[in-house]
């Protein structure tokens, strides 16, 4: 076991010792006399003790000190701030505020959208800011504040100044523990916490056992949201600045013919399977009062934080499928879209919201006059490091049975729930089949997105390679969804291609110059997959850059998918724009890809 732990440097040193100090407590220090520097010597320790002949027997699957994974955040004493209120209450705007005066800082943010209208903020009032997503990284010459994606969150820098936003998401089943981990694991003189007071009491208690100091801010809503006594009705009765709600990717496009077709109005579409460049420059059309694009038909894609110009919010239905059953929406999820109507510092006085069938009315009024319930567990996953550990001492070698047998066997204190991992393991069952080590079959299997709400969701963290990529700003996720057959066909494609060659070129697998203005809604579904597949070659030519060598080309051919997709939706939309805004439109577009 030494031996390999020697070759094969799967576990980083300071991995190790953060894993045996958090599963002994904190008696437990590695003897640097003990050469305990050696990959070899880790081996030896760790035999020792999970044999019980050391003076301690280890459990790799005892997870309930999740605070001493983060020795950098523990040697703060951190001021942490909880910015609590309803939506369009300032929350967000004052945390930024106090991270544009800082000297070095971080915005966490659950959306890629909202991490790149926060860097877009912070350069334009003089503050350079870095912004760094799954799927991009963009370096602005000099910056000290970067704007993320929680997920790619930096437990090992320090900052002045942080922020979460949408801080109960924490309580999100499968993205919940990368929320716990930022807010456990950043490393910053202030936190600042910003979302629903729902969360309070359980951030509270989780932050007893970190020696942070705990204060909070409650806000008020800054305009008025009025629900609405009367449904729209018809739809004839939709005006500028309305956002129409649906959960279905057919739905919203049903939506949009519908409003276009009547003559009067063009519609931006937000979803989640948009490329997210594509949703970006569609949220900004809506917004720009010079475009004629003055509808926005969206899915709960927009249901965060955003900024939108929107005056009225129609909500098309009331339930949505959550990928097991069609349920009514929760009070939260209705409070956070509708939230989205008469942003303070839009040109509308105040917010209003609806349903378009009268029958829907009653379960808006009272969702709107509820409380949301209090959160009572924080999301976890175990850093990679745990795992793997775990895993030296099982005679069973797949990763799908290491995976499982984790999950049975380990143990949380009761403020944490295990994350959603069953995407996981779908994955690991076909990456098992190829003969790949069980890093390589890791990093295949942290590829997947969530089908419903198609954000980047059931993220492993990856501790030993973020220790590895935490400076080059690399994500430890992969964008492709199992549940979507091009998608899945891709990742098995590249994986099985890599465990046989080692080296994947784009070429044997996609022909560039193939990609076309779809014409059907199902080809532009297919090329949304594409975009996918693309994004995930990106994705690992970054991490395993001598096997997947063609990454400028995956670059240029997601790029020119986004633009055919939009072009799709501009041109072939259901009521055109006017011909010269179009081709000043499209022409603009160009600009931006060249
Ligand atoms: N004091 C203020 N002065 C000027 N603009 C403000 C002020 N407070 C808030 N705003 C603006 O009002 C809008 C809503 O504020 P913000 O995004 O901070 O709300 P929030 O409470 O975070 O909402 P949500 O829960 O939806 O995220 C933003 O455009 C913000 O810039
Ligand atoms: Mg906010």
């Amino acid at each position: 076991m030494a031996s390999l732990l020697l070759r094969q440097r799967r576990v980083s040193a300071l991995g190790v010792s953060r894993i045996l100090q958090a599963v002994n407590g904190d008696s437990f220090r590695l003897q640097p006399e003990s050469n305990c520097r050696t990959f070899a010597s880790f081996g030896v320790i760790i035999r020792n003790y999970s044999s019980g002949k050391g003076t301690a027997k280890v459990d790799f699957t005892d997870l309930t000190r999740p605070h001493t994974w983060y020795p950098n955040a523990r040697k703060k004493q951190r001021k942490v701030f909880l910015h609590v209120g309803p939506t369009n209450s300032g929350k967000t705007y004052h945390a930024l505020k106090r991270l544009e005066s800082s000297s070095s800082g971080v915005y966490c943010g659950p959306l890629r959208l909202l991490a790149w209208e926060v860097a877009e903020r912070l350069n334009k009032v003089r503050v350079p800011c870095d912004l760094i997503t799954g799927q991009e990284k963009d370096e602005v010459d000099g910056a000290k504040h970067k704007a993320v994606t929680v997920e790619m969150a930096d437990v090992t820098s320090d900052y002045e100044c942080a922020i979460i936003d949408e801080i109960q998401m924490l309580g999100c089943k499968t993205r919940g523990f990368s929320f716990t981990r930022a807010l456990l694991g950043i490393a910053a003189e202030e936190l600042h916490l910003c979302g629903d007071a729902a969360a309070v009491p359980l951030i509270q208690e989780l932050l007893k056992v970190t020696g942070d100091d705990v204060q909070v801010r409650s806000y008020e809503r800054l305009l008025p949201l009025v629900p609405l006594e009367v449904p729209l009705g018809s739809f004839s009765n939709i005006r500028t600045g309305d956002c129409i709600v649906s959960f279905s990717r057919k739905g919203i496009y049903k939506l949009k013919k519908k409003i276009e077709t009547g003559g009067k109005h063009l519609c931006s579409v937000v979803y989640g399977s948009l490329p997210p460049e594509t949703r970006t420059r569609q949220a900004t059309m809506f917004n720009d009062a010079s475009s004629e694009f003055d509808v926005l038909v969206a899915s709960d894609a927009i249901g965060m934080g955003l900024n939108l110009n929107i005056s009225r919010i129609i909500f098309s239905t009331m339930k949505k499928f959550d990928g097991l059953e069609r349920r009514d929406l929760t009070v939260p999820e209705v409070k956070q879209i509708a939230g989205r109507a008469g942003r303070y510092g839009s040109k509308y006085p105040m917010g209003e919201v609806t349903c378009l069938d009268a029958e829907d009315l009653p379960l808006l009024h009272s969702s709107l006059k509820s409380a949301s319930p209090t959160l009572q567990q924080a999301g976890l996953f175990p850093s990679f490091d745990f795992i793997y550990m775990y895993s030296r001492l099982q005679q069973k070698r797949g990763l799908y049975q290491i995976l499982e047998d984790f999950l049975e066997n380990a143990k949380l204190s009761e403020n944490y729930f295990f994350a959603n991992c069953e995407e996981m393991l779908k994955v690991a069952a076909v990456i098992d089949e190829l003969p790949l080590s069980l890093q390589d079959k890791y990093l295949f299997c942290i590829s997947f997105t969530n089908a419903v709400s198609s954000l980047l969701i059931i993220i492993i963290i990856y501790e030993l390679a973020w220790n590895q990529l935490a400076n080059t700003g690399k994500s430890l996720y992969s964008p492709v969804d199992m549940n979507d057959e091009i998608s899945s066909q891709g990742l098995t494609q590249f994986a099985e291609n890599y465990a046989k060659k080692g080296l994947v070129c784009l070429k044997e697998i996609f022909s560039p110059g193939s990609l076309q203005v779809p014409k059907t809604h199902f080809a532009l579904k297919e090329l949304e997959s594409i975009h996918k597949v693309l994004e995930l070659y990106v994705w690992l030519s970054f991490r395993l850059d001598e096997s997947f060598p063609d990454h400028e080309l995956a670059s240029s051919q997601k790029a020119i998918c986004s633009m055919l997709i939009e072009e799709y939706l501009e041109r072939l939309g259901f009521r055109n724009p006017t011909s010269r805004k179009l081709n000043s439109l499209m022409a603009k577009k160009r600009r931006q890809y060249l």
